[in-house]
């Protein structure tokens, strides 16, 4: 094994397997922390945790422990990989994970790097954009979760981290990668602990990926995949067989929408105009315990249409609101999050074979729910959101993170059984 890959959510994790894998890794998704004699024969494994908003403590010991297994399978190289947004807040999860890694591998120094251009997401002197705009001013702001209201990534990191954050800008990484490894020396010797870098073209990234085949630890988004990978070139092994393990069967059909982000608005809009649907009601969540049954009866009648329906919670950032403040942001989301487990178990029992889930803590409950313990990568139906395909039983999901994929998402992705 080369390289081992945390990712703090599902759809996240899915997303850098799935640019691991079109750029030459065998790549295999586990899903929380495998027994320790679990044996993988891969270049690349990516552990998804759920430990993007949960606890920081929690997000801690899952972070550590995913870290120790991977040292165990003989990983040479780790890479913490969250949000291209650097969901998080002004406690973490980022910060204190990035930390408690750095300290298990006995390191001072990393970068974050949570670029992904071919996504919109750029870094230009340490301020995140999210297409074109800066994150501050973009859907971001208003997560469910996780709201987003500076763009600085310095400031960011300093708040949530116990050391001190430095720029390598654009200019730096334009004259490539031994001038960002210089840079590197220098921010270590101003006592600097993490390193934003600038990226908004994939060549930038190519550079910083070049740049970091020393560091133990990476954290970003899953935009230094590919830069990451070619390192590992002349390492690597045919992979036509493990890509179409990964593949996606005709089956029965299910579409969960949990995130409420601007792309998938416009998703879930279009789709609706085609397909059977159905909008989630917060009060039967939180107060119907038949509320499941309801649904459940109601995708079965629709089950065999050449659409597949679609269930969603997914609401614009005004509804959101009002939802938030009559019900708490927090118990309207677990309320959300519990309904779409039991669903999913529901139609699993029933034989729903292929999960398309919009969201990456929806993303994340429904594939705990479906007792999914590993991953092989399929096609990719849009950048970073591929096929997956469980090792373990007859299912295949589709996790898409809230704002990846074109308007015509949840269609297309139907179009590769
Ligand atoms: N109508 C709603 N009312 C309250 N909470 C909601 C509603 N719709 C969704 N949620 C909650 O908002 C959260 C959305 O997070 P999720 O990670 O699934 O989507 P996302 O943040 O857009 O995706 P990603 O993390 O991949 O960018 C979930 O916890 C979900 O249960
Ligand atoms: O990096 C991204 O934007 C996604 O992989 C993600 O983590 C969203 O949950």
């Amino acid at each position: 094994m080369l390289l081992g890959v945390i990712a703090d959510d599902f759809t996240g994790a899915t997303d850098i397997a799935g640019f691991l894998v079109e750029n030459g890794m065998r790549t295999i998704q586990v899903n929380g922390i495998p027994s320790a004699n679990t044996e993988i024969n891969a270049d690349a494994v990516v552990v998804s945790l759920k430990s993007r908003s949960c606890p920081t403590e929690q997000a801690i010991e899952q972070s550590v422990a995913a870290l120790k297994w991977l040292q165990a399978q003989g990983c040479k190289q780790f890479y913490f990989k969250y949000c291209s947004t650097f969901d998080s807040t002004a406690k973490g999860n980022i910060g204190p994970v990035t930390d408690a890694l750095l300290d298990v591998l006995g390191e001072d120094f990393t970068i974050v790097c949570p670029a992904l251009p071919v996504n919109g997401r750029t870094v230009f002197n340490g301020h995140l954009f999210v297409l074109g705009q800066l994150l501050s001013e973009s859907g971001m702001r208003n997560h469910p979760v996780t709201p987003m209201t500076n763009s600085n990534l310095m400031d960011l990191m300093d708040a949530q981290s116990k050391g001190k954050t430095g720029l390598i800008n654009y200019q730096s990484i334009e004259q490539g990668a031994d001038a960002i490894i210089g840079e590197f020396a220098e921010l270590k010797a101003q006592g600097k602990r993490y390193a934003v870098v600038d990226a908004f073209t994939a060549e930038h990234l190519n550079e910083i990926g070049k740049a970091v085949s020393s560091l133990k630890l990476v954290t970003g988004g899953s935009g230094l995949a590919a830069g990451i990978a070619k390192n590992w070139g002349e390492h690597l092994q045919d992979q036509t067989q493990a890509k179409q393990a990964g593949h996606p069967a005709k089956a029965p059909t299910i579409i969960f929408s949990g995130s409420c982000s601007v792309m998938t608005n416009k998703q879930v809009e279009l789709y609706k105009a085609k397909a059977p649907f159905f909008a989630l009601d917060i009060e039967q969540c939180m107060s119907n315990e038949n509320y499941v049954n309801v649904l459940f009866d109601w995708v079965v009648s629709h089950a065999n249409e050449s659409l597949a329906p679609i269930v969603y919670a997914t609401a614009d950032a005004e509804k959101l609101k009002t939802i938030q403040q009559q019900y708490g942001a927090e118990a309207s989301s677990q309320a959300v999050e519990t309904l779409f487990s039991l669903l999913a178990i529901k139609l699993q029992d029933f034989g729903i074979r292929n999960f398309i889930v919009a969201g990456g803590e929806t993303s994340g409950v429904v594939t705990q729910s479906l007792k999914v313990d590993s991953f092989h990568i399929g096609p990719q139906i849009a950048p970073g959101v591929p096929w997956v395909k469980a090792i373990n039983q007859d299912l295949s999901l589709a996790l898409k993170s809230g704002n990846f994929g074109d308007e015509n998402f949840f269609t297309t992705a139907q179009g590769y059984f």
